[in-house]
């Protein structure tokens, strides 16, 4: 499986901007909270790399990836930010409920992205199982949490470029 071969997070493929001008949200689930908190700091340490000021970066938690959403349009509501990044980890268990958490959370952070104009970064994982998450937040596969802040970054970047 291409998976397999590469880490996730190689972004030498492209040039991330400065993160400096920016203003960032960071909104972490706490359900899963070792993989979720690794995936914040590595969000949190490529945004600061990239130039971001701490003070210009917002971080906040919710209960479950479900409340992503709701935390996500808190923050744009209330906050002036460039960007919100979404980090969670959904694990698959017995049951259908990991479907109806991983569609929520996708659509939702999608729509709270548009209903603000703001990009919204799905920073989630939707694993099998414990390892699958743990070789994505921070192991072989990378750290979705680096990914989606320089995504964040990048679409930052974008919708100041066309402004
Ligand atoms: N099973 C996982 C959950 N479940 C909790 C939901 O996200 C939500 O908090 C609850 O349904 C109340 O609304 N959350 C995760 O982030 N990861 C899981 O594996
Ligand atoms: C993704 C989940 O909600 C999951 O942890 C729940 O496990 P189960 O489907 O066994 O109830």
């Amino acid at each position: 499986m291409a998976t397999q071969l590469k880490s996730l997070s190689d972004f030498s493929h492209t040039t991330i901007p400065s993160a400096s001008p920016y203003r960032f949200a960071i909104v972490t689930a706490q359900w899963n909270a070792d993989i979720t908190g690794a995936l914040y700091q590595g969000a949190y340490e490529l945004l600061v790399k990239q130039g971001a000021s701490p003070e210009n970066i917002i971080s906040v938690t919710v209960p479950g990836s479900f409340e992503l959403t709701s935390g996500a349009d808190m923050i744009l509501n209330n906050k002036k930010v460039d960007a919100v990044i979404c980090l969670g980890c959904v694990i698959k268990g017995d049951t259908p409920h990991f479907e109806y958490i991983c569609s929520a959370v996708a659509h939702g952070i999608t729509n709270v992205g548009l209903k603000y104009n703001i990009p919204a970064i799905f920073g989630v994982l939707t694993t099998n199982n414990q390892e699958q998450a743990l070789e994505r937040a921070g192991g072989k596969h990378g750290n979705k949490g680096e990914e989606a802040a320089a995504t964040a970054i990048l679409m930052a970047d974008l919708q100041r470029s066309l402004c």
